[in-house]
């Protein structure tokens, strides 16, 4: 089975609800099925630090729209939920990034796949292992993969 991975982070509050609500927008998309979602966790900011805890998490989805089509409807739901790029790594009410899009590598100045980043983000990682603990990411070695397992049962917050 194919499957394609979206982050979704949020550190402005109402944090879980703009989370509830970019993953109903999601799925009530024509061409996008969720078909699992992560727990929610709580995770401290990497990168721009002086700013709010995040809520993180992960879904996994199939969609008929091709990479560029999914991002477009993924910018469109974070602007629909007031999404301001003021500072590039600062506060935002809603965050999608696309992870993986099944084993395509693609690289263009509006999307990149797998995501440039994601191999060194716990926030990323840990919610992905628990839906996806099976799923092999080139990169990765298996004591990596084991620890971030364990990691996702321990950290769940909802
Ligand atoms: N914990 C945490 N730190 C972050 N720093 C940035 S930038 N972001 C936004 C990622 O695109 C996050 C995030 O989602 N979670």
């Amino acid at each position: 089975m194919r499957h394609i991975y979206i982050a979704l982070g949020s550190n402005i509050e109402p944090r879980k609800q703009y989370l509830l609500e970019a993953i109903s927008l999601l799925d009530a998309h024509e061409a996008i099925m969720i078909t699992q979602k992560s727990a929610i966790y709580q995770t401290a900011p990497v990168g721009y630090t002086e700013q709010a805890d995040f809520l993180n998490m992960v879904v996994e989805l199939n969609t008929s729209l091709s990479p560029l089509e999914l991002l477009d409807v993924c910018q469109s739901i974070e602007r629909k939920l007031g999404r301001k790029r003021e500072i590039r790594f600062g506060p935002r009410t809603i965050d999608l990034d696309i992870l993986l899009y099944h084993d395509e590598n693609k690289k263009t100045d509006r999307l990149i796949i797998p995501h440039p980043r994601m191999h060194e983000r716990a926030f990323v990682l840990i919610p992905l292992a628990e839906i996806a603990p099976d799923l092999f990411i080139p990169g990765w070695d298996k004591s990596v993969v084991a620890m971030v397992r364990d990691l996702s049962v321990k950290d769940k917050k909802d």
